[in-house]
């Protein structure tokens, strides 16, 4: 980048973390920034996660810097630089720790750059608040989670309201929203710890920390979806929280009109509104844990329920058995489709009347956006909050009841 001919010029630096929930939003917002004049945006990734920005952004100016991903770190194996390739979610910790160790280069990196005017980072990637005031420059943080599920988080944690109940799904009330009901099952294990320690905790405490420390949060998500929990937030807080979304109006989806170059599955989704059939989109995000068992029992579900079905799995959800086991448990009534899809492209077809959904804050908008009811079933992380707010709060869906 030519520093001389960036000075009259506002220059803004993302640094996503590396999971596609993350990312996702922070490039959206990249688009939506580079849509005013005289912006330039400097995205900050890693060697294997750049094919996956660069063709996100492939039609923007955006600039793009591959940091190093730290190597030989303990349990994360070689070549792994986004969550939804580990081998499982409970190597969060120490793949989120360690992005640490690629401060020194980011800073290198920095210093080469045209001034920087502010930097929106994720909330996961705490160590970049020190590197924006040696540098000083302001950081906002993205969380990618809604403001609902924010102060839900808040209010739980200062108040210490986890640890009254004697079960995991009593219901107990937030004294500061009378109306919402939630339990310790909401939550994820250092929340309901009465003395947390270790790796995730140290890690909450750091990002929680930094994030109050920075100039402000950005939201996806617009005033009007959560205005109360807006005005809570704002009025607590330090800082100041701003709603930007929802992030993913900011990039059309790449609706293909020539029938060619469709994917498979859109074809598929043709054929069932032509026959005038209703789809349920099944799909559980980029990055979630399901057992081979639980596959399976999804499988059996799908089928029982007579319902049409297009369901997206993650490439790393373990296998079926063999073809026909996977046949005789899905019918004919369903597809399952185990490659990257534009989940825009699907929900908005005029076939799609239903969404099966891990409630991954990505996907309420998206679905949100597109005007389909969700079938919550949340399964980690904001996730259960996420739910409530879908089923109990806008009421725009209903939830999936499960045995344990
Ligand atoms: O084949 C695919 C699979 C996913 N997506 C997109 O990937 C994103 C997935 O995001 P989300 O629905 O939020 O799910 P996760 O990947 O599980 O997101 C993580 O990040 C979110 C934002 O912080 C959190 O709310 C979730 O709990 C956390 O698991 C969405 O934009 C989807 O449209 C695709 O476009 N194609």
């Amino acid at each position: 980048m030519d520093a001389s001919s960036s000075d009259s010029k506002y220059h803004v630096v993302l640094f996503p973390f590396m999971s596609k929930g993350h990312t996702i939003p922070l490039l959206h917002l990249g688009r939506l920034l580079l849509r005013r004049p005289n912006f330039i945006v400097t995205v900050f990734t890693t060697s294997g996660n750049h094919s996956f920005i660069a063709n996100s952004l492939s039609d923007t100016t955006a600039f793009i810097i591959d940091l190093p991903f730290p190597q030989n770190v303990p349990q994360i194996p070689a070549g792994v630089e986004s969550t939804d390739k580990l081998p499982s979610m409970s190597l969060f910790a120490p793949f989120a720790l360690s992005t640490k160790l690629m401060q020194p280069d980011f800073e290198k990196a920095i210093e080469t750059l045209p001034r920087v005017n502010f930097m929106v980072s994720d909330g996961f990637l705490w160590w970049t608040l020190d590197s924006a005031i040696k540098f000083g420059f302001p950081r906002l943080v993205s969380f990618g989670m809604s403001i609902y599920s924010s102060c839900l988080c808040k209010v739980v944690f200062e108040h210490r309201l986890l640890f009254g109940p004697e079960s995991d799904d009593e219901l107990i009330t937030l004294p500061q929203f009378p109306w919402i009901k939630v339990t310790r099952n909401d939550f994820g294990s250092t929340f309901r710890d009465p003395e947390p320690s270790g790796p995730h905790f140290e890690f909450n405490i750091a990002t929680i920390t930094a994030a109050i420390n920075s100039y402000g949060a950005i939201i996806n998500s617009f005033y009007e979806l959560e205005a109360t929990f807006a005005d809570y937030w704002n009025k607590e807080n330090g800082n100041t929280a701003w709603f930007v979304g929802p992030l993913c109006l900011a990039d059309a989806p790449r609706v293909e009109h020539e029938p060619r170059k469709k994917p498979t599955w859109i074809k598929w989704l043709d054929q069932k509104l032509e026959q005038g059939r209703s789809v349920l989109y099944a799909a559980f995000g980029s990055q979630v844990d399901i057992s081979p068992q639980q596959l399976k029992e999804i499988a059996i579900g799908l089928k029982k329920s007579k319902v049409h079905f297009l369901w997206v799995m993650k490439a790393k959800d373990p296998q079926f058995g063999d073809e026909s086991e996977l046949e005789e448990n899905i019918g004919d009534g369903g597809i399952i489709v185990r490659e990257w899809v534009d989940q825009r492209e699907i929900l908005i077809h005029q076939s799609v009347n239903g969404f099966l959904s891990h409630c991954g804050w990505n996907s309420v908008l998206e679905s949100i956006c597109a005007g389909v009811p969700i079938l919550a079933w949340p399964m980690m992380a904001d996730q259960p909050l996420n739910a409530r707010m879908v089923v109990e709060e806008i009421k725009v869906g209903l939830r999936v009841k499960t045995c344990n």
